[in-house]
């Protein structure tokens, strides 16, 4: 039995929304950033990370987001329209607001964080109106990455596009992707994260982000199938939990358990695992392989991004992930 089948025909196989922002990578690196003199600039933003992804894994990929009327929002749309990625509905902003920046740390390759400057930016200001609903009928799967759903009216135009995708047979993503600067409280969090789960046909995250969405039930022991089971019982056909470098396991609808190990990675930064991990695995299920092969392509596509200094420069292509496997099978890459 096929979890997730997607519908064929479609010009594009992935459209995501949300958040179009600028990473700040320390290019002096294993310090804090209190000593950092310079960085390196990269598109940001999970779900802009996870398209690029898919992207470079040889799929046809559109954006719908919001970015500043500047330098930044323009260096943004020229990034995505050289990955190929369609950006008519990347909407630019006439309201004076800016882009997201995310500042990464990296104060050793276990010890990393993001400062995040997000005050009146642009990608909270995508609002219902401006979504194009034909743009997602005519796409596969939607990506929804949550920080979409931190504030209004990027909150009310993320559920809009949900509903258009159900109404057109385009299956929903939800990456939960939680980032707390955003948010007023947890309880916001898990109200809108049910809102979308109760949706989606995959639903990714981590051990964590599960337990703020499950904040007021009842999974003490943060059971991985307890957290699944509740999920098929509304859309979902999949459900994920990564649980970093331990790897991730996966729950289908029709009962079975997936696992997947994580690959050897001499790990720069760990940031830009769980995009590059999204992008890989829903390339796989689009490709037809089995949810197992398809965890564990984009578990390679992960070791691969965390190994980089970037998120979205760094996302592979199809063939450097078969590679990747390849080596880690015949001993040529070990854990750094
Ligand atoms: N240190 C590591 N070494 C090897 N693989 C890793 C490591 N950390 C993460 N991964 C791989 O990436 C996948 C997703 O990572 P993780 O569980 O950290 O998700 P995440 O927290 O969403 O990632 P991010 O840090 O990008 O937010 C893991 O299932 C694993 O396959
Ligand atoms: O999504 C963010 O706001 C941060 C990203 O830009 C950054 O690349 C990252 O943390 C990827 O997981």
């Amino acid at each position: 039995m096929t979890s997730v089948v997607f519908t064929e025909g479609r010009k594009f196989d992935l459209t995501a929304i949300g958040r179009l922002c600028i990473d700040l990578n320390a290019n002096e690196i294993n310090r804090p950033m209190e000593q950092t003199m310079t960085f390196t600039k990269y598109v940001g933003g999970s779900p802009a990370n996870i398209a690029i992804g898919v992207s470079r894994l040889g799929r046809k990929t559109a954006f719908i987001g919001k970015i500043a009327d500047d330098q930044m929002g323009r260096f943004i749309r020229g990034y995505l329209d050289k990955e190929g990625i369609e950006t008519r509905n990347v909407v630019t902003d006439t309201t004076g607001a800016v882009t997201g920046l995310a500042f990464t740390e990296i104060k050793s390759p276990t010890e990393c964080s993001i400062l995040m400057y997000r005050d009146n930016v642009a990608d909270l200001k995508l609002s219902p109106s401006e979504v194009d609903a034909s743009l997602i009928a005519d796409s596969k799967a939607l990506l929804v990455s949550g920080t979409a759903l931190a504030a209004s009216p990027s909150r009310e135009a993320v559920l809009l596009a949900v509903d258009y995708a159900r109404r057109h047979g385009t299956k929903v993503v939800f990456d939960l992707d939680y980032r707390p600067y955003t948010w007023q409280s947890e309880e916001e969090t898990a109200a809108y994260y049910n809102l979308v789960a109760e949706k989606s046909d995959i639903i990714v995250g981590t051990r964590e982000e599960f337990d703020c969405m499950e904040k007021f039930e009842a999974n003490p022991g943060h059971d991985d199938r307890i957290t699944a089971s509740k999920w098929f019982g509304y859309a979902a056909g999949i459900v994920i939990i990564k649980h970093g470098k331990e790897g991730s396991i996966a729950y289908s609808v029709d009962g079975q358990e997936h696992r997947a190990r994580s690959f050897p990675a001499k790990v720069i930064k760990t940031f830009g695992a769980g995009d590059s991990y999204a992008a890989g695995f829903i390339h796989g299920l689009m490709s037809g392989w089995t949810i197992g092969k398809s965890m564990e392509f984009g578990s390679a596509a992960a070791s691969i991004v965390i190994s980089s200094h970037s998120c979205s420069d760094a996302m592979p292509t199809a063939a450097q992930v078969t590679d990747y496997i390849e080596r880690c099978g015949r001993g040529e890459i070990t854990a750094g």
